[in-house]
């Protein structure tokens, strides 16, 4: 089970220019979160802030009983290979081939075996479907195989917190689709904390089980999915149903005359879109950490925007959970008999930890 991560009063500068201050917020071990915010707001200065690669100006970051930013050298070299990180352009190495590129953190930080090592690197090859790629140098392959030949290597060390730094940026749809179900795969897989920075709107509406948004040098919200996407906040409404109308303005923040004039021309926001059923792992299993759909809806007194938590064949995913989660096969048998509930994605799936699915379980 991942590590979870307690970030308090982070404040972080260049010189004059504040990047964002008083952040606090909690990664919830084994959740996945996306942190979201117009470009330029500091979400990749927050990643390498929470991996050591930057030192806030003040404020904490707490991995267990470990403060980060305090730590001494020796100490930060321990916890960062806690943390596996997905840098935006894959980082790879342009003369190493790929099964050089991904046994690279083996070799610099274990005394490993090159038998054990190709061992470790053909396996975390296989979770993200490199197999047979290991000669390519990274100059050979696609983007979509560079982000994943990235992943790979975040994996080797078997990391407690994966980072990634959006992973959607310079591909298309469909890879980006595909790229989102091999994350949530490997978050049913591997169960650590996953903090994903995204520009995609579909990624933060379908994928995590949290949301955080940066705007004007502050977190404006952070908390779990449903709760963003049934907020009436209007920075949090316009970003994330990628709108005109709201705070939000072409470089950064609309003025005063800007907002009136948009009252008086009668924009309003328009009505909130229904909250889309969460993406599952493609076996059908669910995520250790994952939460039941419509849970923080009814935990809190919220309800959803009409039409949440209805798939594309109709279904409501808030009273199929139940029955989902009760067909699962009990604990350690592989097959559930007679297969999933109707239309229910893929066939094979453990059954879940108990007290992760009741209503308002970990809020
Ligand atoms: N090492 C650095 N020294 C000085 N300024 C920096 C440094 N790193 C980042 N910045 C500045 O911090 C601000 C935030 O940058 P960052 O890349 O974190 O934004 P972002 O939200 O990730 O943007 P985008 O969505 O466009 O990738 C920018 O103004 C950038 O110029």
């Amino acid at each position: 089970m991942g590590v979870e991560i307690r970030v308090e009063g982070l404040t972080k500068s260049f010189g004059r220019q504040t990047i964002w201050q008083d952040v606090s917020l909690t990664l919830p071990a084994g959740e996945i979160s996306v942190l979201l915010g117009p470009s330029g707001t500091g979400k990749s200065v927050f990643l390498k802030s929470l991996v050591g690669l930057l030192k806030p100006d003040r404020g904490h970051i707490w991995v267990g009983d470990r403060d980060l930013p305090y730590l001494p050298e020796s100490q930060l070299y321990d916890t960062r290979k806690l943390f596996g990180v997905l840098f935006q352009d894959g980082a790879l190495f342009g003369s190493m081939n790929l099964f050089d590129n991904i046994a690279f953190p083996l070799r610099e930080h274990t005394k490993k075996s090159e038998s054990e090592v190709k061992r470790i690197v053909l396996e975390k090859m296989d979770m993200v479907g490199l197999l047979g790629a290991e000669g390519k140098l990274p100059g050979e392959i696609s983007g979509g195989m560079k982000k994943r030949a990235g992943l790979a290597r975040a994996l080797v060390l078997d990391p407690e917190i994966l980072l990634v730094d959006e992973p959607d940026s310079g591909l298309d749809p469909v890879r980006t689709a595909y790229l989102n179900q091999l994350i949530v795969d490997l978050n049913a897989q591997i169960n650590a904390t996953f903090l994903i920075v995204t520009h995609d709107i579909n990624t933060a509406r379908t994928v995590p089980d949290n949301i955080g948004l940066l705007f004007r040098r502050e977190l404006v919200m952070f908390g779990p999915r449903e709760m963003l996407l049934s907020s009436e906040e209007p920075v949090v409404r316009q970003f994330l149903n990628a709108r005109k109308v709201g705070p939000i303005g072409m470089s950064e923040e609309k003025d005063v005359s800007e907002l009136e004039a948009e009252a008086k021309m009668g924009h309003d926001p328009g009505k909130l879109p229904p909250i889309p059923p969460q993406l599952m792992a493609s076996d059908g299993r669910v995520r250790p950490a994952q939460h039941a759909p419509g849970a923080w809806c009814a935990a809190h007194g919220v309800t959803p925007p009409p039409g949440s938590f209805i798939d594309d064949l109709g279904r409501n995913w808030v009273e199929e959970w139940p029955r989902y989660v009760a067909s699962m096969a009990p604990a350690g048998a592989d097959h559930v008999p007679g297969g999933p509930p109707p239309g229910a994605p893929g066939g094979r799936y453990p059954s879940p930890p108990p007290g992760q699915h009741g209503a308002g379980a970990g809020y």
